[in-house]
């Protein structure tokens, strides 16, 4: 048979079948996937092939395979450095929550969040939320951010979780694919997924886990499945992806409205830093790309310090490893 893993606990797994039953299921052996070392071999959202085995009155499953995955995200062991912990995988798409104040989000977070998303090939959409909170100045703001990331293409929508504003938009936008919300804390991920689906409740569901036992819990991502034919990805603690780490003369591959103009430098291997004629460099003179996106790209060009900010940034997690 073949399933979707909706939830992992380290040892068990939940996993619904083709069919629309749910198994719980073990993994025999060593599992190894190329290229990653990883904690755990098997994560949320995987596509898996399971044999059942009888085990008294109860049918576990065994399972035996994981399809190829289109993505994955990733978080880096804090003990050990080597090691990554696969959070969830072939997510169609993330909602990037925002708000102006209460708490800022400030671009450099939106980008280098970007960056990484696309790194991991996963579309994000840009969530203004508390449009009902807003003065004109900050509504402004949100106009010129707007302008901005819908000029390179990314879909951005203003949204109020408690006003139930564009509620339905986003529920279209979701409908037959596997999402994630993601922003700092306080820019209202509960409330917006609540508004979504009220009888989901994920913060109670969270505390009332059974298999979240004992002192070293550790947040487990889980698969929740929609009145509307949309899943949703919920990660506890988790506010963003981990910065990959990209090359110094591939990022600007990342930034889609530079990787256009890449062609037109001088120097194909240029970094748009000190390179005559570089288009790049000259598309900002003329205001054609946006100085605050050549800031971020500036920022994480400059490396591991701002990397590592980056990181303590956006895994505030609730729980000590
Ligand atoms: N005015 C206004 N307040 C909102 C809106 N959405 C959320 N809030 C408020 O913002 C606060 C934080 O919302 P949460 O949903 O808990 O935020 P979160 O992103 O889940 O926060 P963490 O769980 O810490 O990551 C709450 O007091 C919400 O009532 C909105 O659209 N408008
Ligand atoms: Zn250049």
């Amino acid at each position: 048979m073949t399933g979707i893993v909706y939830k992992s606990t380290g040892s068990w797994y939940q996993v619904k079948s083709d069919e629309g039953e749910f198994y719980q299921c073990r993994i025999k052996g060593k599992f190894r996937i190329k290229d990653i070392k990883s904690t755990n071999p098997i994560a949320v959202g995987d596509k898996v092939v399971f044999d059942l085995e009888k085990k008294g009155d109860e049918e576990i499953g065994v399972i035996k395979k994981i399809l190829d995955r289109d993505n994955f995200i990733v978080r880096k062991s804090v003990n050990l450095s080597k090691q990554t912990h696969i959070i969830a995988s072939n997510i169609d798409q993330v909602f990037l929550l925002i708000t102006i104040n209460n708490p800022p989000t400030f671009t450099t977070f939106i980008d280098r969040f970007l960056v990484s998303a696309r790194a991991y090939r996963i579309d994000t959409i840009l969530v203004f939320n508390k449009i009902d909170s807003y003065e004109i100045e900050e509504r402004a703001e949100i106009l010129y951010l707007k302008d901005i990331y819908e000029a390179i293409g990314y879909r951005c929508i203003e949204v109020s979780a408690t006003q139930n504003i564009n509620i339905d938009k986003i529920k279209e936008m979701m409908t037959g694919k596997t999402s994630m919300f993601v922003g700092h804390s306080g820019v209202g991920k509960s409330t917006l997924v609540n508004a979504i689906e009220p009888s989901l409740n994920l913060k109670t569901k969270e505390i009332s886990d059974q298999h979240n036992q004992g002192k070293h819990t550790t947040t487990f991502a889980e698969m929740f499945d929609l009145s509307f034919d949309a899943k949703i990805i919920d990660t506890p603690g988790i506010k963003g992806f981990g910065v990959v780490d990209i090359d110094k003369y591939e990022l600007g591959d990342y930034f889609p409205e530079f990787f256009a103009l890449k062609e037109h430098c001088k120097f194909n291997n240029c970094i748009h830093t000190k390179e005559p004629q570089c288009a790049v460099k000259e598309a900002l003179e003329d205001d054609k790309i946006s100085w605050s996106r050549y800031k971020s790209y500036l920022q994480i060009l400059s490396g591991d310090e701002e990397k590592e900010h980056f990181r303590t940034d956006i895994w505030n997690e609730e729980d000590n490893e």
